[in-house]
């Protein structure tokens, strides 16, 4: 008899564990690790997850007790790696294993039971398909065939068929009427009818001209330095680490299209992430201009049906590379030799909702299992890898740094001009740029170059205050100052959505929701002030792109807005956070920043790190071809070493302060941080829960090895979250603690207690 150890989808703190279930012969060739399958579970039908088959039961577990697995309902979506990778997942960072296995399923399936109206548990299945096209091509005796003159349709439909096989949907287009014409002429034996599968989400052809990637000449000693300790990396297969630590348009990339053909040459493949929102037609290019058909894509953009073809085409072994966002880590790939995280540095890799993990842990994790190599790569590499680096090791495996502190060719880093905006005269009172920032922006026109603008609009979108109280309207759900929206009049809440129409002052109808004087004006600017002002400024033939997250809401609108960047004479692209990081357009000799310091004064221990990436990244905009490159920054904060340290592009200056406030404080990366967030809709229920819980932790860490610090319970910075009151705890631990499970073990202590829930976020990003 065989065993199934099998994994309920019912995601609940109280339940969560593997249960062992019997394998009944008529299931013994399709019951195999990684199916879903339908279970009974406390006296109810339950959907689960097979992580391991065994001929053994554990000690002590009575045979005639077991129940069998009552059906299979998908086929193997993962292997025992992938089983045991969520598995960690699900001790590391507190959550139910379930969960952690879902992000392992094909995508676009969804298997639950539920209750019906009788009572009865049912079976629901909701499952993306693969699609197949009609294909027509003209038969052996079709080719000699000539359609009567006054038969026009058919004619069209013959002649181009002559060309080659077409799908019928595509000769529809050409043809009104094709697929009947087609359906007549099959069966005269004239045309041969073919259904093939058609593969979703391959992508539209882009014209970018830097979304392909040319084999360089020579690489540079930093490229071959890190392909070096790449090589060894693999070949140790043991899931060791290589940080590539290369400054800004170093051939980072092109150190990743060469150590995935030398893992590739060798049988194996390769899975690289980077961030959701450079995932755009550029990175995809490169990749598929070296490795064609032998790429998948998957992200959140594409449609489910998309994305379940691209996750099919790494389970049937038809493609080695996938290339994608933080989920691409959990594609069914086989015999993975490399895994690369491109842009290690950011906060994106931390997922938001639970499992609340860190890519890069779960692909370091994911590499070791595999007995494969990683590759971190980034300009500004995180404080975390930093410091693993520098002790040579951390959880068992190497850590080596390389760094490529050039660029290839002649291509030098820009020159950084910091502009103090407290001390620079304005003569245009008001304007968002100072007077060298516009007297470069007129330079460029002139010359005819490129330039790119950043608004660093975290934490400083546009808001309305009142001049007479000082009033911020704030969401009435939510803790949230409203943002307002010049152009549609209104005020909206980015927590929960919620928007009401109002005009700024000096619009009549203006008054302050506090005192009702009418001085309710608006403070801050958002990217359409920018864009308004920059067509006053430049000359007309000056082309505008506007790209923040109202204009590349569309799909493919990100795409269009590069390729018109692209392919103008003269332009400038202004931005949000979106157009800091990857692009390639060797045109762009100026990149600005209006506002330097608003992510600084973020309520969080890592803002003057996220600022530093920010500025170094967006600064790498500038001189990547031949001419020189000039950043200019504005801001109110010049002294800050996160800001100073851009204008020398010496790291070491702004590192040396941030380490020393994380010792002194006890932050990452020389603890480890949880945040453990209660929410509800009653203050004092999520009051009482929060100190119980508080009680709990400090007991538990009483007398433990190294640093514990429990702080709180306090108020969340967002103490009000759609009507939801917001407290919460931090716990501060060894970097060797295993923090997620004690944190687990102490949530599972306390009693059960409705409308409170409780976060438990590991390694936190978010502390608001
Ligand atoms: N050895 C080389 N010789 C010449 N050109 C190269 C070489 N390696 C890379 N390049 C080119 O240099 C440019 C910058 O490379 P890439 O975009 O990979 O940089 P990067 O390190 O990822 O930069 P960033 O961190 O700013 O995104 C690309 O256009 C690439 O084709
Ligand atoms: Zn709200």
């Amino acid at each position: 008899m065989r065993y199934a150890k099998v994994v309920p989808d019912i995601p609940t703190r109280a339940i969560d564990g593997c249960f062992d279930y019997a394998i009944p012969d008529a299931l013994a060739g399709s019951c195999d690790v990684g199916c879903t399958v339908l279970v009974s579970f406390a006296h109810r039908l339950a959907v689960g997850y097979v992580v391991d088959v065994v001929s053994e039961l554990a000690e002590g577990v009575n045979p005639l007790r077991v129940l069998p697995v009552e059906r299979v309902l998908a086929e193997p979506a993962f292997d025992r790696v992938g089983a045991r990778l969520a598995q960690w997942m699900a001790a590391e960072y507190a959550a139910p294993a379930s969960v952690c296995l879902r992000l392992m399923l094909a995508p676009g399936q969804t298997t639950r039971v539920h209750k019906d109206e009788a009572g009865e548990w049912r079976l629901a299945v909701d499952r993306t398909k693969a699609v197949d096209d009609r294909w027509a091509q003209l038969s052996v005796t079709g080719r000699g065939f000539v359609p009567r003159r006054n038969a026009s349709r058919q004619r069209r439909v013959v002649e181009a068929l002559a060309a080659g096989p077409m799908r019928v949907a595509e000769l529809s287009a050409m043809v009104p009427g094709a697929g009947s014409v087609v359906t007549a002429l099959a069966k005269r034996g004239l045309v041969e009818v073919e259904h093939r599968r058609r593969i979703r989400g391959v992508g539209e052809p882009t014209s970018l001209s830097s979304a392909s990637a040319p084999r360089p000449d020579h690489l540079t000693d930093g490229q071959l330095a890190a392909l070096d300790a790449i090589a060894r990396a693999t070949d140790a297969g043991c899931g060791d680490v290589v940080l590539v630590d290369g400054v800004t348009g170093s051939g980072k990339t092109e150190v990743y299209l060469d150590a995935i053909e030398r893992v590739r040459e060798r049988g194996r493949s390769a899975i690289v992430l980077v961030p959701e929102i450079s995932l755009t037609a550029q990175t995809v290019g490169r990749f598929r201009s070296r490795f064609g058909d032998d790429v998948a894509i998957l992200h959140s953009r594409l449609s489910s049906g998309e994305r379940f073809d691209q996750w099919d085409l790494a389970r049937s072994g038809r493609v080695h590379v996938v290339v994608g966002a933080r989920s691409a880590l959990f594609a069914p790939l086989s015999n993975v030799g490399l895994v690369i995280v491109d842009e290690e540095h950011e906060g994106s890799y931390k997922q938001d909702q639970a499992p609340r993990y860190h890519a890069r842990e779960a692909a370091a994790e994911l590499a070791r299992l595999r007995g494969a190599a990683l590759v971190l790569g980034s300009a500004t590499p995180s404080l975390e890898s930093l410091e693993r680096c520098r002790a040579g090791s951390w959880r068992g495996v190497r850590w080596t740094r390389v760094s490529m502190p050039e660029r290839p060719g002649g291509s030098r880093l820009p020159s950084v001009r910091i502009i103090d905006m407290r001390s620079t005269f304005s003569p245009k009172g008001g304007s968002v740029f100072s007077s060298p920032l516009r007297d470069a922006l007129l330079d460029r026109a002139e010359k005819r170059e490129k330039s790119v603008l950043l608004l660093n609009r975290r934490g400083f979108a546009s808001f309305l205050m009142c001049r007479e109280c000082g009033c911020v309207p704030t969401c009435p759900h939510c803790s949230t100052a409203l943002t307002y929206h010049e152009r549609t009049h209104s005020l909206a809440c980015h927590t929960c959505g919620s928007a009401w129409p109002v005009r700024a002052y000096p619009d009549p109808s203006t008054k302050c929701p506090n005192c009702g004087s009418r001085y309710l004006a608006q403070y801050g600017v958002g990217t359409q002030r920018v864009e308004d002002e920059l067509r006053m400024l430049l000359p007309e033939d000056v082309d505008v792109i506007r790209m923040d997250a109202d204009t590349t809401a569309t799909k493919g609108a990100h795409t269009r807005l590069l390729e018109q960047f692209d392919a103008s004479e003269c332009a400038v692209l202004v931005g949000t956070q979106m157009i800091a990081k990857g692009l390639d357009f060797p045109e762009v000799t100026l990149v600005g920043v209006v506002n330097a310091d608003t992510t600084l004064k973020l309520p969080d221990f890592r803002a003057a790190e996220r600022t530093y990436n920010l500025l170094e990244q967006v600064a790498g905009r500038a001189g990547r071809g031949e001419r020189p490159g000039e950043v200019i920054i504005q801001t109110y904060w010049a002294t800050h070493p996160a800001i100073s340290a851009v204008a020398t592009h010496d790291r070491s200056s702004y590192l040396g302060y941030e380490l020393e406030q994380r010792d002194e404080a006890y932050y990452p990366p020389y603890s480890r941080l949880a945040n453990l967030t209660l929410a509800g809709l009653s203050e004092r229920a999520v009051r009482e829960r929060a100190s119980a819980l508080a009680v709990k932790i400090r007991a538990r860490v009483e007398g433990m090895e190294g640093e514990w610090e429990v702080l709180g319970p306090a108020e969340c910075v967002r103490s009000k979250v759609k009507d939801r009151y917001r407290r919460h705890i931090v716990v501060k631990a060894p970097v060797d603690a295993e923090l997620g499970p004690l944190l687990d073990e102490c949530a599972r202590a306390l009693p059960a207690c409705k409308g409170v829930t409780l976060a438990i976020d590991v390694d936190a990003y978010d502390m608001l």
